[in-house]
């Protein structure tokens, strides 16, 4: 794969600090949705990568910077709460030995009114600790996730089709949800529970430090079986998000690719993909559930060990009058007041190592390269030239080799060939959603990897077959693609271009209406229609089009394709067809094969040739539907579907 020379990495920090780059659209190829087909990229499905430890040790200091005061402030209402809650197991003690040494009943009901006052303290302060540390969980989250969001639209679009967006989606859904999970609930649990540990103690060790001492025994136990547990869990637990993330790819790209699936009869090919998939994620939670096994009873010994051992020696130490039935008391309650927070502990921990597996995948992008916005470079006019062109998907295999070609300003191009002879990698490299391994594809005069995104867009866009509807009004998804919002007249007349018109005026509030999905339902016609009428306000001054009417049915397809035909006039149209029906329009016709052009020419140039034109046109002739579709002329646009 490649990448532009201006992209590179950069890291985003929980606080919100990224680096300072303003954000950038994606690859110019959103005219009628992204490039990626139905099983393209992610039918060779990679993985994004890990954040490493550093970046991990990076995001909490910016974190624990970022949050200072917030921090302090929830671990200060924590300790209060704690304090409070140690005072009660002390009241009692004493009223214990007040009733033993024969107290007043008024002082009986002064402690026993002092004890339900701490209660009520305790669980004042609690409830206010825990609010504030879900919602300074909530804060770090939103702004994780807004830096996710932000910085995978800076990705180039090669990188995403690379990967396929399963891994994309997992890790900006489930992995934001287990990291949401670790920050709202592992880190306030497991920080309550190791202050409500080290005080428990303290207060043990100042009510009786003979006492204490039978605690200790409990360290070796968990010291080793979390030392032995630890590594192992997370690697597992990095393997199983992972996994996750490809049940969901597959899932996703099944969905997506629906139509392909059911007319391929893929479905069965799906459930056995999926089905593994799923088996991969059973066999790694059938592991960790294994390692909890193991370690989970270990560190059941280390709290019971050290309790019975306390009991034992409070006991003896009782009855060889070396502790009083007050300290013994406190101490009782004090040991079966660890029982919760060391469960806490030991499950909340785990909890966090998936939460840390999850912020690893999700500060993995920032590994990625980024587009870095470029210097504006002035062209000189708009033709399009390729010299020497040539690309591999990854090392080693090159599709496209040897290409030269120049495309006149206007020009319609038409470009033919086999299957898999490179035609939508082609399409793919003038529009620059990828960039040649070998060569230059030069925009009037400019080397496209030096354009900034924004004028390769108004100068080529391409257009496949898949369309997106944003969520949002009709406006919105006619006006993405500008930065300054149009005139209505204007989007008006961009809907009666390709058709829209009535279609629109019979939405409730016309321009205002919200469509997309959860909204009014657009048909895939209209969806691809509604692409288009955005491609005219951008504007671009050429257009490739790779089959972008194939998976609509035929009286839809006519339809988008006379809104392509308004389109296309006046720019300079590169069209990837399967059907032949409408080439001989075109000024010239390119014929791929095997990942070369081999043949250049107008329609009766290269029929006078008799070369594999010829050829591809007599088959054509035999083959092809009796009744010819009717078309607007010129179309030398999409004719497949
Ligand atoms: N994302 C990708 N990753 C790896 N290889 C790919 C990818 N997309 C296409 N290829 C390979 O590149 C070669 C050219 O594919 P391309 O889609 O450009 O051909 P095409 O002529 O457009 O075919 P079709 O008419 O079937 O769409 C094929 O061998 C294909 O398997």
């Amino acid at each position: 794969m490649t990448t532009s020379p201006a992209h590179h990495t950069d890291a985003t920090t929980p606080s919100g600090h990224s680096s300072p780059a303003p954000p950038s659209a994606p690859a110019p190829t959103t005219g009628v949705g992204t490039a990626t087909g139905p099983g393209g990229a992610s039918g060779h499905p990679g993985r994004l990568p890990l954040a490493d430890r550093a970046d991990v040790r990076a995001w909490v200091g910016a974190f624990l910077r970022g949050e200072a005061a917030r921090l302090l402030l929830t671990f200060a209402l924590f300790a209060a709460a704690l304090v409070a809650a140690l005072v009660g197991p002390r009241l009692l003690g004493h009223l214990v030995e007040s009733v033993k040494a024969g107290t007043t009943t008024g002082r009986v009901d002064l402690l026993a009114l002092a004890f339900v006052a701490i209660l009520l303290c305790h669980a004042l302060l609690a409830r206010a600790a825990r609010t504030r540390a879900t919602l300074l969980g909530e804060r770090v989250l939103a702004r994780t996730r807004e830096n996710f969001v932000r910085r995978v639209l800076r990705l180039p679009l090669s990188e995403v089709e690379s990967v396929g967006t399963g891994d994309l989606l997992s890790r900006a859904t489930t992995d934001a949800d287990r990291l949401n999970e670790s920050i709202r609930q592992a880190v306030p649990r497991i920080a309550l529970a190791a202050v409500t540990l080290v005080f428990t103690f303290a207060a043990i060790l100042l009510t009786s430090p003979l006492l204490a001492l039978g605690l200790l025994a409990g360290v070796p136990f968990a010291v080793l079986s979390t030392w032995w547990y630890r590594p192992r869990a997370t690697r597992a637990y990095e393997r199983l998000l992972g996994q996750e993330a490809d049940v969901l790819a597959v899932t996703h790209e099944t969905a997506r690719g629906a139509a392909t699936v059911e007319a391929l009869g893929l479905g069965p090919r799906q459930v056995r993909r999926h089905g593994a998939a799923v088996d991969q994620v059973v066999r790694t939670r059938q592991r960790t559930t294994w390692l909890q096994t193991i370690w989970f009873p270990s560190l059941d010994l280390a709290t019971m060990v050290p309790m019975a051992l306390t009991l034992l020696i409070g006991g003896l130490a009782y009855q060889r009058g070396a502790v009083g039935l007050g300290a013994l008391t406190a101490v009782v309650l004090y040991v079966q007041a660890l029982g919760e927070p060391l469960n806490d502990l030991l499950t909340w921990t785990d909890e966090l190592q998936i939460g840390n597996a999850a912020l690893r995948r999700i500060l993995g992008v920032n590994r990625l390269p980024r587009e870095e916005p470029r210097p504006p470079a002035a062209t000189e006019g708009h033709a399009i030239r390729l010299e020497g062109v040539g690309f591999g998907y990854g090392p080693g295999r090159e599709v496209l080799s040897g290409i030269d070609l120049d495309i006149a300003a206007g020009e319609r191009l038409v470009v033919v060939g086999a299957s898999g002879a490179g035609k939508s990698t082609l399409g793919k490299l003038l529009a620059g959603v990828h960039y040649p391994t070998r060569g230059t594809v030069r925009i009037g005069g400019v080397d496209i990897a030096d354009l900034p995104v924004g004028q390769l867009r108004r100068e080529i866009v391409l257009v496949t077959q898949e369309q997106h509807v944003f969520t949002g009004t009709v406006r919105d998804n006619l006006t993405l693609a500008r930065e300054e919002a149009p005139p209505d007249e204007r989007l008006w007349e961009a809907l009666d271009t390709v058709l829209l018109t009535d279609w629109a005026r019979a939405l409730p509030d016309g321009l205002d209406s919200e469509i997309g999905p959860g909204a009014a339902p657009v048909s895939p016609s209209a969806a691809q229609q509604l692409a288009l009428a955005r491609l005219l306000l951008s504007d671009p001054h050429a257009l490739v089009l790779d089959e972008a009417t194939a998976l609509l049915d035929s009286t839809a397809s006519r339809r988008v394709e006379r809104a392509l035909a308004a389109l296309i006039e006046g720019r300079t149209v590169i069209s990837i067809v399967h059907r032949l029906d409408s080439v001989r329009d075109a000024d010239r016709i390119a014929v791929m094969d095997r990942g070369r052009i081999v043949e250049l020419g107008s329609h009766d140039q290269l029929l006078a040739a008799d070369g594999a034109y010829a050829s591809l046109w007599h088959s054509w002739q035999i083959t092809r539907p009796d009744t010819p579709r009717t078309r607007p002329t010129p179309d030398p646009g999409p004719t497949a579907g």
